[in-house]
């Protein structure tokens, strides 16, 4: 039975910050309930998101206040400013992550702007996952706390009077207009001596200058270039810098259903959700994140083809098994709090066709090719021709029995499309043509005569099913057909009639499909699946519908330009993993897209 927490505050509430290792959420409240030490996927030391306080969190707000007034990131930066105007005067909080040095800090300044503010700060530290209440002790004006592997270092400058009651550190003090506090938390091994200690207002500096200068690379100018720039950051916030992966959200078990059990954990690198990050980043000019994601890619599928996983680690690691966290209430309510997924062994070909995919559009933007990429994607294909006629679970990752995925198919057509274009375009690559030119045709003729029902005039999700899927809507972006082939358009239509949510949105796939995803309860709007339907539209002329149709999708993003992976129209909510790079590469693809940049953020879409 879900419990309602009493913490819980709409996931729209919640603003990013992170130092590209990993990343806490922070509410509108002054709350911090989510971070994770000292990688995205390690242990929570606050877990209140999905739990309660007590499962850690670190509130600094002034003393009885509630909800900040307002705040923003500060321009092109991932550096965020919390104002609270309250009757005494204004204060202003800056959260961030500073590019990481020898060890992790999260930095908050405390900054009086008028009048005078009590503040108020209560540090609850909760290692692994919540669970374990660390020791206290002052070491030369740090508090530190220490529990098995992990130690975290709190200092203020200048020190500020803090005491310790029921587990918990608070701080009390006033400030006048001009006056500043800077709060530094940093994470160590426990069985180390003491950080490197960082000067937060250099940091300050520092960051901001770092996110500027990345933001400066972006070749995108058109009309959406704010929200672009805001999408571009969170999906490089979501990039693990030293491996160069790329996890799909930054949390676990946010739930697609309110109280329901659709709660997965995303801190792991997707080879889908990456490959179409990928997309976008290109198409914005980032050539840099993709060299690395490349090379992250070579060496987590190296080995037998056979045993490629739909997802890894941060750093390639193959091994990510699910389990519940049963001391964790869950967001809202929402049970079980997972931790790894299960889904990392499931059989989905479609990521055959966006790897490859991947790699040909990094070839056409001009990266340097490798040549063991390119015996990769031979090997890769090799494997694909034995195995494109099996059922899989496909990209949602049903948890019911494999079917024969029409999406699944028209990606492995993807692989081999693109495979055939490289060999055309650099003839001294060698091999067979004619053999993936073979492939590439019977793909197509089987998706056209299984996948297709003539009486409906759609695709449909799986071969002869009733049911239809939003994936379908990218058979023309994978330039499988043409956009305005009539089975495209008729699919288009059908989409809309059948997975139409409240207020225009799509859903994935039909709904009452228990049977299919082998879950029960239903889910909100998927939101990457509109900007998927924008696209469509757009690419078969219908450019008004299309712009109508994101801004509409805009309007959903939080005050700090940030998208779940659902949104529930008729509550208003956002729902599930937060923020989920799926959602920001849709916001991507579409506005390239719609500004005439071709917006790469899907299967050949930069074409
Ligand atoms: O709906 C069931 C599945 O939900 C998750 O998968 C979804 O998120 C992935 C990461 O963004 C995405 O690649 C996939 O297309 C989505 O369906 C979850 O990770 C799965 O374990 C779960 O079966």
């Amino acid at each position: 039975m879900a419990q309602r927490t009493e913490n819980t505050q709409p996931i729209e509430n919640y603003a990013l910050i992170g130092d590209h290792q990993t990343a806490a959420l922070v509410g509108r409240n002054g709350s911090m309930d989510w971070l994770c030490l000292p990688r995205f996927d390690s242990a929570a030391c606050f877990a209140a998101l999905v739990g309660s306080h007590e499962n850690g969190h670190w509130l600094l707000a002034p003393k009885g206040e509630g909800d900040c007034t307002h705040r923003a990131y500060r321009t092109d930066s991932l550096v965020l400013d919390s104002v609270w105007e309250t009757p005494g005067g204004t204060v202003r909080v800056t959260d961030f992550m500073p590019q990481r040095d020898k060890a992790p800090d999260v930095v908050r300044i405390v900054e009086c702007l008028d009048g005078e503010v009590t503040m108020h700060s209560t540090l609850r530290l909760r290692f692994d996952y919540g669970s374990i209440v660390p020791w206290m002790r002052k070491v030369d004006g740090h508090r530190v706390a220490v529990a098995g592997p992990d130690a975290v270092w709190l200092r203020s400058e200048p020190e500020v009077p803090s005491w310790g009651e029921k587990f918990s550190t608070h701080a009390e003090f006033s400030l006048t207009a001009g006056e500043k506090v800077a709060f530094v938390l940093t994470w160590y091994p426990s069985h180390k001596k003491h950080p490197h200690l960082i000067d937060p207002y250099e940091a300050l500096e520092e960051s901001l200058a770092d996110w500027r200068a990345w933001v400066g690379q972006c070749a995108y100018e058109g009309p959406y270039r704010e929200v672009v720039v805001r999408s571009l950051i969170t999906l490089k916030a979501l990039t693990y810098a030293p491996t160069g992966g790329i996890v799909a959200a930054p949390t676990t078990s946010l739930p697609e259903t309110p109280g329901g059990v659709r709660n997965w954990d995303y801190r792991y690198c997707w080879l889908r959700d990456s490959t179409l990050t990928l997309g976008a980043m290109i198409a914005a000019g980032y050539l840099d994140e993709a060299r690395a994601w490349r090379d992250w890619l070579l060496r987590a599928v190296a080995g037998d083809p056979s045993t490629l996983q739909i997802m890894y680690g941060l750093g390639g690691e193959r091994r990510i098994p699910e389990f519940e966290v049963p001391w964790l209430s869950g967001y809202d309510g929402a049970a079980p709090v997972r931790v790894g997924n299960d889904a990392a062994h499931q059989l989905q070909l479609d990521v055959y066709g966006e790897v490859i995919d991947s790699l040909y559009l990094a070839d056409r933007a001009g990266l340097p090719a490798k040549h063991h990429a390119w015996q990769l994607q031979l090997k890769l294909m090799e494997y694909l021709e034995k195995t494109w006629q099996q059922p899989d679970e496909g990209l949602w990752e049903v948890r019911g029995p494999r079917r024969q995925f029409v999406h699944s198919k028209v990606m492995a057509w993807v692989a081999a499309d693109r495979t055939v274009r490289a060999m055309e375009a650099t003839p001294e690559l060698g091999g067979d043509v004619a053999r993936w030119r073979r492939m590439r045709d019977a793909i197509h003729a089987e998706v056209c005569e299984k996948g297709y029902d003539p009486v409906r005039n759609t695709f449909t999700q799986s071969y002869g099913s009733q049911g239809l899927d939003a994936a379908l809507l990218l058979i023309p972006r994978a330039g499988f057909l043409p956009p305005d082939d009539p089975r495209v358009l008729g699919t288009i239509e059908a989409v809309r009639d059948e997975l139409g949510a409240e207020g225009g949105l799509l859903l994935r796939y039909s709904p009452g499909q228990g049977e299919v995803d082998g879950l029960p309860g239903e889910e909100g709007a998927f939101l990457v699946c509109s900007f998927w339907l924008a696209d469509a539209l757009h690419l078969a002329g219908r450019t008004k519908e299309a712009e109508a149709l994101f801004r509409q999708l805009l309007s959903y993003t939080n005050d700090v330009g940030l998208l779940a992976e659902e949104y529930d129209v008729r509550t208003g909510r956002q729902l599930g993993n937060f923020p989920q790079a799926f959602s920001h590469i849709g916001l991507v693809g579409t506005a390239l897209g719609l500004s005439g940049r071709g917006g790469s953020a899907g299967p050949g879409a930069a074409r």
